[in-house]
């Protein structure tokens, strides 16, 4: 007799973000929802306590009167509690906000300024995903001003409860229900200007992602997904979707762990993870110290990143102390979520030198797009993805006009009113029909009258043997022309390869004027809050060499 099948999780068309979450309470309810580890021991969130705990919130968020559309900014990493009170906003049609606890207070105070929230409601200290604020106050009802019926009710969540010793001013509902075109979220992303742009995202279109995610059958009810991303990043959203959808478990990583790979390891191990998401940067350090110990993880069978593209030669170190690992290259831009995910060959093979992104996953199409707005449809030429799908942001908050610089009219029929993202990323098609990214549009740049993607310049430098980090920066030399700048840290062991070395070494392979002027080597490359190379700070270090 064929054992039964466990029951896969049931999901409706045009679920809320919380009841797709919470699904799995109904067929799956005493397994694991969220497993954390704190202090050396595992404390597991089946889904009917997480179903309970949101309710519990949920009834905490009623006795402030709130109405549709309020927002709610969670100052928090990802825990159980956090994700109990997100799913509570989302059964009230509130809007959360998330933003890192180590947020600068200026920062912090810049995205409430924008987002106007009815309540800011950080993690209670000792909670996990808990911890003060960077230097806003924590807690207390002194914010805001202080005036009787302040603005925005400051406070603490934690335990189920909700604490606000200054609850916002009470305003009548005038909505009786949640409909799917309402906001889910608001992320606030560092907008290339400086001032950060709020990313709308409706219930409709994280739960679109969510469908063609999960169409993908990564985990099945039981699996663990350790999840490295604050809140405040799209991904731990990801992370989140991918294990409760499928009736998994998600098990956040301590932040402040994720620095040293020996308790990183130990987190894994400890929550017997057997799926790991995270940018590629989360393994440089393990791939690097303690390799033999990435080789023993027995529950790890999958690996997804995104954000950035993986260092080739780390990854294909990666493959072979993990033979038969699933490697998951997820592409996308928060404005979709996520837009593809392309499995990596296992082995990847010698002559691959850029990714597959695949094709866009169940229900988004991609295009190619050239300088002109004409489609692109020949092998191996580049151009501009522009994104077809149901997962797009609504719109970016408050900013119309950088909105419809993003969404723009569909190429291919401009009088259907169908608005595509146009992402701003290049890539070309291989023979296979699937797209390879190869860089930003605004990241090339001209060089003596030539047009150059330092993506690729920074892909020569980490073909070299003895290269395992490389970036490329742009900056202005003394002439006023753009010139090249490369940062490279060379693998253990490596012979003192002279700057001269490498610079000829990309010589051999590309025109004069694409090589790098300059190439340093340092120790370690700068990653920012989302664990991304940080080329904001290698400019500013290149700037004060000068
Ligand atoms: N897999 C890749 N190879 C190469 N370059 C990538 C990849 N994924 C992104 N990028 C780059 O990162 C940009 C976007 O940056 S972002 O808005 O901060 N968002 C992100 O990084 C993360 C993004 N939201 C995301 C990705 C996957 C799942 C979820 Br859920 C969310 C893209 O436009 C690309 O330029």
């Amino acid at each position: 007799m064929p054992a039964t099948p466990a029951p896969t999780v049931t999901h409706r068309p045009d679920e809320r973000f919380d009841e797709f979450l919470l699904a799995a309470a109904a067929t799956h309810p005493d397994h694991p929802a969220v497993v954390e580890y704190a202090d050396g021991a595992e404390r597991v969130t089946t889904f009917r306590d997480l179903r309970a705990a949101a309710e519990r919130y949920a009834a905490a968020l009623d006795r402030f009167g709130l109405r549709i559309d309020d927002r709610v900014m969670i100052v928090s990493d990802t825990s159980a509690e956090a994700v109990a009170l997100v799913l509570a906003c989302s059964s009230r049609g509130l809007p959360f906000v998330p933003v890192s606890p180590e947020t600068p207070a200026e920062r912090r105070e810049t995205i409430e300024r924008l987002a106007e929230p009815a309540l800011c409601l950080t993690a209670a200290a000792g909670e996990p995903g808990g911890g003060e604020p960077g230097g806003g106050e924590a807690g207390g009802g002194e914010a805001g001003g202080g005036e009787a019926g302040t603005a925005v009710g400051h406070g603490r969540f934690g335990g189920g409860g909700i604490e606000v010793p200054r609850p916002p001013v009470r305003r009548e509902r005038l909505r009786r229900a949640v409909t799917p075109g309402d906001t889910a979220y608001i992320i606030f992303t560092s907008g290339t200007t400086g001032r950060p742009k709020g990313v709308v995202m409706s219930h409709r279109a994280v739960v679109a992602f969510y469908r063609g995610m999960l169409a993908e059958g990564f985990v099945s009810a039981g699996d663990r997904v350790a999840s490295t991303s604050p809140l405040q990043f799209d991904f731990s959203l990801l992370d989140i979707g991918m294990a409760l959808g499928g009736g998994a478990a998600v098990a956040p990583v301590p932040r402040a762990l994720l620095r040293w790979p020996t308790r990183f390891l130990k987190v894994l191990r400890a929550t017997r993870a057997t799926h790991v998401n995270g940018v590629p940067s989360i393994w440089r350090q393990t791939l690097r110290h303690l390799p033999d110990q990435l080789a023993d993880l027995p529950d790890l069978r999958g690996v997804l990143f995104c954000g950035e593209e993986f260092p080739l030669g780390e990854l294909r170190h990666l493959q072979r102390l993990r033979p038969g690992i699933r490697l998951i290259n997820c592409y996308g831009a928060t404005e979709s979520m996520a837009a593809s995910f392309a499995e990596v060959p296992d082995p990847l093979p010698e002559d691959v030198t850029h990714l597959s992104i695949g094709v866009g996953h169940l229900g988004t199409d991609i295009l190619l797009v050239d300088a002109e707005g004409t489609p692109v449809r020949e092998e191996g030429v580049v151009g501009e993805m522009y994104l077809r799908s149901p997962a797009l942001m609504t719109g970016y908050w408050a900013d119309a006009e950088a909105t419809d610089a993003v969404l723009v009219a569909d190429p291919l029929e401009p009088r259907s009113g169908q608005r595509l993202l146009r992402t701003g990323d290049l890539a070309f098609r291989d023979a296979e029909g699937t797209l390879r990214f190869c860089g930003r549009r605004d990241s090339q740049v001209q060089i003596r009258g030539n047009r150059v993607e330092p993506a690729e310049v920074q892909r020569r430098l980490l073909a070299h043997p003895e290269v395992c980090e490389a970036a490329v920066v742009v900056y202005e030399g003394p002439d006023g022309n753009a010139e090249l700048s490369a940062f490279v840290v060379l693998a253990d062991g490596a012979a003192t390869t002279a700057e001269s070395d490498l610079i000829a070494f990309c010589l051999r392979s590309m025109p004069a004027y694409m090589a790098p002027g300059v190439v340093r080597v340092v120790g370690g490359l700068p990653v920012n809050q989302h664990g991304k190379t940080d080329h904001r700070q290698l400019l500013a270090q290149l700037l004060t060499d000068a």
